[in-house]
């Protein structure tokens, strides 16, 4: 079953309401994601990974990402794209403040960037379901990254620039090898393989029963 956004958001909502807090979905958001992408490639020890997150979210389910493929011996580099006084709430705020306490995955962040890594592999978690209008910088350079760089490109719910609800494409998308969105697939994620690569959706313990009144 495909669901809205707007849908997805709601449940969420309820969920956190009856005590299954954001925090916890984001965990098992960016270890789902994880499973699936050490499912793909094999060992990714060693691996030479990047994450960029955004200040949402999405950028949070990527830092949670950042710390299980360390668990993982992967050489992890975070991007944040933005100042991480700017990150928008409070379960990113929690999962940047533990990769700061962790000198295994190297922390880098700003506004504008030397993009210098020569990854095996990108995880873009940039931009997910709170994504409006035209992609703005440093976003958007960072997504100009993401298609120029060649190597295995791992999305985080959506493509960066992929309307989830519509299936439409701002300015610019980052065009990825596999895509993990949470919960139920969002109705207009699925028009846009040509984006996605490989597409799943992954549950990630939002009890039923929050999708009581919505669905
Ligand atoms: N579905 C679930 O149950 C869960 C989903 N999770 C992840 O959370 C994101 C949605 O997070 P949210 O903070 O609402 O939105 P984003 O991270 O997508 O965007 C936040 C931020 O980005 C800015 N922004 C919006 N549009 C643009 C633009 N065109 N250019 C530049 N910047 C833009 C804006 O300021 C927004 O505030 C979802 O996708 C999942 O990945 C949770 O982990 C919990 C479980
Ligand atoms: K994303």
């Amino acid at each position: 079953m495909e669901i809205t956004v707007d849908q997805m958001y709601k449940i969420e909502n309820k969920g956190h309401a009856m005590g299954f807090l954001k925090k916890f979905m984001m965990e098992n958001a960016g270890a789902a994601a994880v499973r699936r992408l050490v499912d793909k490639l094999g060992n990714v020890k060693s691996q030479n990974i990047v994450v960029f997150a955004g200040l949402g979210n999405n950028g949070g389910d990527g830092l949670v990402m950042a710390r299980h493929l360390s668990g993982y011996e992967a050489k992890v580099t975070v991007m944040l794209l933005g100042s991480p006084d700017k990150i928008k709430t409070e379960e990113s705020n929690w999962n940047w403040s533990i990769l700061q306490k962790m000198p295994s995955v190297k922390l880098m962040s700003g506004d504008s960037f030397e993009f210098n890594f020569n990854p095996d592999v990108i995880v873009d978690a940039i931009l997910g379901t709170g994504i409006s209008g035209n992609i703005r910088e440093p976003y958007s350079s960072a997504i100009n990254y993401i298609n120029q760089t060649d190597c295995y490109k791992f999305a985080v719910d959506v493509p960066s620039g992929l309307n989830p609800q519509t299936g439409e494409t701002a300015n610019i998308c980052s065009k990825c090898d596999m895509t993990v969105t949470f919960h139920k697939m969002k109705q207009g994620i699925p028009k846009r393989k040509d984006l996605t690569g490989e597409l799943f959706a992954e549950k990630i313990g939002i009890p039923p029963e929050a999708e009581e009144g919505i669905l």
